[in-house]
């Protein structure tokens, strides 16, 4: 029997929509490599990956656009194949439709699958949302001082009521204090929380609350990031397991490793042979989950806004 594929997996949100459990990031900080994304995403759905992550923030939404539409004119997929993710960026917490709009207009579609909160905070930027990261002459973030992060989510929520333009919605690095301040408020609940995870740092108490609440994980920077050289890829223990399972690849382990443990996974590949190399679901054990997380733990991606944000809450 041929080994089951991490594509095969979905898994069904809390408003009953499905969700591909493996999909495909596009966060690249170096703007020169844009051009890339555009043909990793044509690769991958090619290869069977029908989830694609971006964000307002990252500037390559107009590069997925032109390979959604070429697989679309060539036939490879219809829209409705597949699972698009997009996200509101705290420089524009007030004008959510417009950065939505934004979206779905580079994307070329009419509508995206999920909607998140990139982040529960909001900074004080100009009319279009530039600078998206503010900071003072310190280098300290510029916060919008009155402005409430609930308030985004609740524009989202009117957009969710009002239009077709979202399917679900969802938030991303919230803790648990802050995912429990939004749903004392919330009218739709999210489907998703959005946030780092991988063996060297599991979030469990995070994901235990998330779970409890029916809410899904997704695992931002299944590697540690790519800014910071994809440092997991030198995990000793993901590499002890490769000796287990020969007929698997390090990524595979990775990935697998979130997938068996029920979470969404995202990495991003600007590489399409690696996109073509990384097929298979590991058949983990519990067991093998518990010695991957056994190493010493630390968050990798780091960000001037985090220490407003409230984590270990
Ligand atoms: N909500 C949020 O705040 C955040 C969301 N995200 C989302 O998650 C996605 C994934 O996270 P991201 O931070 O991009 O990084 P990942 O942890 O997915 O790492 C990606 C990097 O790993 C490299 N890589 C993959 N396999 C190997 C290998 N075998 N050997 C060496 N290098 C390898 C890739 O290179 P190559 O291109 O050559 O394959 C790429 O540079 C993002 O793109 C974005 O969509 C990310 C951060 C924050
Ligand atoms: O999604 C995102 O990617 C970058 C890199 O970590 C981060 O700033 C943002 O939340």
């Amino acid at each position: 029997m041929s080994p089951k594929l991490l594509t095969d997996v979905y898994y069904t949100l809390n408003d009953g929509k499905k969700v591909p459990a493996f999909g495909l990031g596009t966060y690249n900080e170096d703007e020169s490599q844009h051009h890339k994304i555009t043909q990793a995403v044509i690769t991958a759905i090619e290869e069977g990956v029908r989830h694609i992550d971006t964000a307002w923030y990252y500037e390559t939404e107009p590069y997925i656009g032109k390979a959604l539409k070429d697989v679309f004119d060539r036939g490879i997929v219809k829209r409705e194949d597949l699972f698009i993710t997009t996200k509101v960026w705290p420089s524009m917490h007030d004008k959510v439709e417009k950065s939505l709009d934004r979206s779905l207009e580079q994307l070329g579609v009419d509508y995206v699958d999920l909607f998140l909160q990139h982040w529960p905070l909001c900074f004080e930027s100009g009319p279009d949302g530039y600078p998206a990261t503010p900071v003072d002459d310190a280098g300290e973030i510029i916060l919008a001082e009155k402005a409430d992060y609930l308030d985004t989510y609740r524009q989202m929520e009117e957009i969710y009521h009002k239009t077709s333009k979202i399917k679900s919605l969802g938030v991303a690095n919230f803790p648990v204090r802050k995912l429990k301040q939004l749903l004392k408020t919330c009218k739709v609940k999210p489907v998703n929380n959005q946030i780092e995870c991988h063996p060297e740092f599991p979030q469990t108490e995070l994901g235990d609350f998330c779970a409890e609440n029916d809410i899904i994980v997704t695992a931002y920077s299944p590697l540690g990031g790519g800014g910071n050289g994809a440092p997991l890829i030198k995990n000793k223990r993901a590499a002890a397991l490769t000796e287990k399972y020969k007929d698997y690849n390090i990524n595979e382990i990775l990935y697998s490793y979130h997938i068996q443990s029920g979470r969404i996974v995202i990495p991003k590949s600007l590489n399409p042979k690696r996109i073509q190399s990384v097929k298979k679901l590991v058949p983990l054990t519990k067991e093998d989950i518990e010695f991957l997380e056994s190493g010493p733990h630390k968050r990798y991606t780091d960000n001037p806004w985090y220490g407003h944000v409230g984590f270990g809450y």
